[in-house]
């Protein structure tokens, strides 16, 4: 019969119905792996009893499914009930995905087939692995009926406490469903098995269940220390759980953050996808424009080609272009030429003679033309009057009272070209009053005059001359009223005040120029009609009998005019005056008075100075008189410069038909012929260079530079000699003060050597008074003593020398130390083969044994300081005094101290002339140090450091000058 009690399965259903009770799943590997295994263990050993039983007893074959099984299931249970308290419940779902997941993981499951059922799961109890699983939908009830063969084994109770025993045999349960809730719902944990037969019926038996119950206590001890295992265990589950847990959080994590890195990959491809479709877009742009760009190489080889071409012929349109220019620049100048050489066989200086018609006064007169204008086209002039002598007048052109400004002007343009083409050009008018200059150049606002026309013409021909010459134009209005210089553009707001006046400055050879006169720039004709208009209505104007408005005063404008050739760089620039004298007149004609008076003089005398200069050109005088008049010294720049050959002039002289004014008329004739007849040489063309302009004008800037320096060198020369001059002043007044030091010196060394010779005279009368003394106190001996001191000190006569009536009274001291040597040289005396000499003590320098007392009248006596030291107190004498060494002592101590005051004197005196020496000396090198700065440097530095130096040698001058004097002072009386 084949033993099926233990099948898994059954134990797997028992288990399953037990936790379908509970609803819950309690599962731990390792636990159920001791369960089972200490159960296998329990029930091989039940297994192995029940089979004897049964052997012995066959009839009760009959055990119930439910005893038999159910120990097993419910040690199972409590292994499960067990881990109960530790896991977590967890709902169905969770714990098919765990333990599906968990098999899965082990392995180890087995799928059986049933008999009855079709596929069922069963966990193998021995699985190191195993997890017990129960509740799970698919796995179905299990009954005894599922497992009829083991109604058959017998029943045994298999108990911890009682070990197994056998019960009972399980009545009518072979359609009896297990109860399963009978049996597990407790959770002791004991094993209870059937016994179809009895203890108490069979001892034999009973003993060896007590042996069985020991091997079961035995087991429950091992049960227990496995449950403390197991405990340990169950921690270290726990811990594995948890640590199971925090790996899962982290691979959770870790799980997220790849998700996170797979979102960011997908985006990352997804962006590489769209970067790749734009690769291919942009390669496809690539192609395309490489083919555009071949496209385009061939273009560009065509356009080279193409462009040589083009440079080819551009070069050869430059060089034709560069060799019209030259043509043109060729045949412009060849055009100034031939027109200046045309200008020039017809004159530098031309003249034109114009008459006025007669006006209505004249005509109502009756008054007759003076004039014939029948040959005026050749330019001659007849006069036809009968009064005169007939003569005639050859011009450049003679206008007659017909001619109208436009005639006028048409031989006067070509003066306008040559203005532009760098020559300066004066246009004036000249006459009696009252003939018409003014309406001539000025004219009226329906008949232009010369001034308005020229600048008119300026302009055509700028306008013409646009793209290659620059030009600038400026105009300037004055005129000369009574010799005075006025401008008449400045401001009409000056209106009845006095005009601006000016002066006249040379600025150059042959340059003149007036400062502060108002140049007013113009660039079309309104602007020049204004500035023309200005100065008209500024001019003076007054009525005479002659003309209502005669001007009394010389017009000149004057018209600047800067030129830039843009082709060659050509500069130039030219003056074009246009001249309006005053009328010359009669005084006695015109019967003028008072200012008109003045005026007219002036006027007269300014013309006739321009008369003389005329004359003087004409005649080839060496001596032009430019400057005697203001007005002709301005023209000097202008239009007299014309006269000089270096301008083009054109004077319109202006006549009255009238007979009666003929003789005036005839006088402005003769001055016109006069002007006509003056030879001038080829006029000169003003060019200047840009590079000779701007050279002339470094020079000129150079030149000013130059005279600044020179001013300043001056300064510097004057600054540098009167420096030496003080310096030199100093120099003498230091001569001086050395000298004075010098005798202040000398003078001191003299005194200095009397004051020593009168103490070396005192110190050896003390002396010899001293020695005297010794020399009565000690008569046997004292020749011999004295004679050897005296041989010593090279003093032989001065006992001699000393009067024999010199008393000196020793004091008691000094009588007791001089018997005491007495009684000595007695014995000495007295024994004169002894070999010790007598001692007598030598007497070093000037120091004397004088006794106080004795010294003191000496002392009084001394009329001069012996040392510079001021110290000539009765105190301090008398603490010397008092140094001295008493008579008590011995008398070599007395000749040391006596030595040491003779040093200390002399000592003091080598002090002070020391002093005397180091203050000299300090003096010489300052004063060396003072020379080099001063010679070497003339700025206001050193004048600073002369005055510091002079500063601090006149203080020490003063300094030393006040110590000879305080020597002086203490050495002549210590006052
Ligand atoms: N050619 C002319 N045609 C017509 N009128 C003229 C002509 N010349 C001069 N007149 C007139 O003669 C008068 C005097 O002329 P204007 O003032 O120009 O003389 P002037 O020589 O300037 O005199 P002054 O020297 O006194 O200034 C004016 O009224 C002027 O209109």
């Amino acid at each position: 019969m084949e033993d099926n009690r233990f099948d898994p399965l059954l134990i797997t259903d028992v288990h399953r119905q037990q936790l379908h009770s509970h609803h819950q799943i309690r599962t731990h590997t390792p636990i159920v792996n001791f369960q089972t295994s200490v159960m296998n263990e329990s029930v091989d050993l039940c297994s192995k009893k029940a089979e004897e039983i049964s052997l012995q007893n066959q009839p009760n074959e009959a055990v119930s499914a439910k005893d038999s099984m159910n120990p097993i299931g419910n040690d199972v249970l409590d292994g499960a009930t067990g881990i109960e308290g530790v896991l977590d419940d967890r709902n169905v779902k969770e714990e098919i995905t765990w333990r599906n997941s968990i098999s899965e993981a082990i392995g180890t499951e087995d799928v059986l087939e049933d008999e009855d059922e079709n596929v069922i799961r069963r966990l193998s109890l021995t699985s190191p692995d195993l997890v017990i699983c129960s509740g799970s939908p698919d796995i179905p009830s299990r009954t005894c009926e599922d497992s009829p063969k083991l109604l058959k084994q017998p029943s045994l109770e298999l108990s911890f406490e009682y070990g197994i025993t056998e019960r009972s045999r399980v009545k009518d349960c072979n359609h009896t469903p297990i109860n399963t809730n009978d049996n597990l719902g407790s959770s002791e944990t004991s094993f209870e098995l059937l016994s179809l037969a009895s203890c108490e019926e069979n001892d034999e038996d009973c003993e060896e269940l007590m042996k069985t119950k020991r091997a079961l206590e035995m087991m429950r001890r091992e049960h227990e220390s496995k449950s403390k295992e197991c405990e340990e265990a169950l921690k270290s589950l726990r811990e594995l759980q948890n640590e199971l847990m925090r790996k899962s959080m982290h691979v959770g994590s870790l799980a997220f953050a790849v998700e996170g890195q797979v979102k960011e990959k997908s985006k990352w491809f997804s962006s590489l996808r769209d970067m790749s479709r734009k690769l291919k877009i942009m390669k496809m742009d690539q192609i395309k424009l490489l083919i555009e760009a071949e496209a385009y190489k061939k273009h560009a080889a065509d356009m080279n080609d193409m462009s040589c071409i083009i440079q080819s012929r551009f070069n050869e349109q430059v060089a034709q272009h560069e060799d019209l220019k030259i043509r043109f620049n060729e045949g412009a100048k060849e055009r100034k030429e031939l027109y200046n050489k045309i200008q020039d066989l017809k004159g530098n200086i031309r003249v034109f003679c114009r008459c006025r018609p007669l006006n209505s006064e004249e005509i109502a007169e009756g008054a007759s033309v003076a004039f014939d204008f029948e040959a005026a086209k050749d330019g001659e002039l007849r006069v036809k009057s009968n009064v005169a002598f007939k003569k005639n007048f050859k011009f450049d052109s003679v206008f007659s009272p017909e001619a109208n400004q436009v005639n006028i002007f048409e031989d006067t343009s070509s003066f306008a070209t040559s203005v532009l083409d760098g020559y300066n050009v004066c246009i004036f008018a000249y006459g009696q009053t009252g003939t018409g200059k003014t309406f001539t150049m000025e004219g009226t606002n329906e008949n232009r005059g010369v001034n308005f026309r020229t600048l008119e013409e300026l302009f055509r021909v700028i306008d013409e001359r646009k793209s290659q010459i620059r030009y600038e134009i400026s105009v300037s209005v004055l005129e000369v009223y009574n010799e005075q210089i006025r401008d008449l553009l400045v401001p009409s707001s000056q209106t009845g005040v006095a005009a601006k006046r000016l002066e006249i400055r040379q600025v150059g050879e042959g340059l003149h120029h007036v400062p502060g006169l108002v140049e007013a720039e113009v660039s079309n004709m309104d602007e020049v009609w204004e500035v023309l208009k200005i100065g008209s209505s500024s001019r003076v104007v007054g009525s005479t009998n002659a003309n209502e408005h005669s001007s009394r005063s010389h017009c000149l404008h004057c018209v600047m005019v800067k030129g830039e050739n843009l082709v060659s760089g050509e500069c130039t620039r030219s003056k074009l005056w246009l001249v309006d004298l005053a009328g010359s007149e009669r005084v006695a004609k015109t019967e003028v008075q008072g200012e008109r008076l003045k005026e007219t003089q002036n006027i007269n005398r300014s013309l006739s100075a321009l008369g003389d200069v005329i004359s003087a050109l004409a005649t080839k005088s060496p001596h032009i008189p430019f400057r005697y008049f203001k007005f002709p010294w301005l023209f000097k720049d202008c239009k007299f410069k014309s006269f000089s050959g270096d301008s083009k002039t054109l004077m319109f002289v202006q006549i009255s038909p009238n007979e009666n004014d003929l003789s005036e008329s005839l006088c402005s004739l003769n001055f016109a012929s006069r002007v006509r007849g003056i030879e001038l040489g080829p006029a000169k063309k003003q060019i200047e260079s840009s590079e000779v302009l701007k050279y002339k004008q470094m020079a000129e800037r150079y030149r000013h530079e130059m005279k600044n320096k020179d001013l300043q060198m001056k300064k510097m020369e004057d600054n540098i000699h009167g420096l030496d001059m003080k310096l030199k002043e100093r120099e003498l007044k230091n001569k001086i003060l050395q000298d004075k030091v010098k005798e202040l010196e000398s003078q001191l060394l003299v005194e200095r050597k009397l004051a020593r010779q009168h103490v070396d005279t005192k110190i050896a009368e003390q002396q010899m008074k001293d020695d005297l003394v010794l020399t009565l106190s000690r008569q046997p001996l004292a020749a011999f003593k004295l004679l050897n001191s005296n041989e010593e000190n090279n003093q032989p006569n001065i006992i001699q020398q000393e009067p024999p009536h010199a008393e000196v009274k020793l004091p008691p001291a000094v009588a007791a130390r001089d018997l005491v040597n007495l009684d000595e040289s007695m014995e000495k005396e007295n024994n004169p083969y002894l070999t010790e000499p007598l001692k007598i003590p030598k007497r070093n320098g000037r120091a004397s044994i004088c006794m106080t007392s004795q010294r003191a009248p000496v002392r009084s006596v001394l009329p001069r300081r012996n040392s510079l030291i001021p110290l000539p107190t009765t105190t301090t004498i008398t603490r010397f005094v008092t140094t001295l060494p008493s008579v008590e002592n011995d008398e070599c101590c007395m000749d040391e101290k006596s030595n040491g005051s003779g040093k200390k004197l002399m000592s003091a005196l080598r002090q002070s002339l020391n002093k005397k020496n180091q203050f000299k000396s300090s003096l010489q090198p300052r004063r060396a140090g003072l020379n080099v700065a001063v010679r070497v440097s003339i700025g206001p530095r050193a004048r600073r450091l002369v005055a510091a130096a002079n500063g601090r040698r006149t203080k020490q001058q003063q300094q030393h000058n006040c110590c000879m004097e305080k020597e002086r002072r203490w050495n002549i009386g210590g006052k």
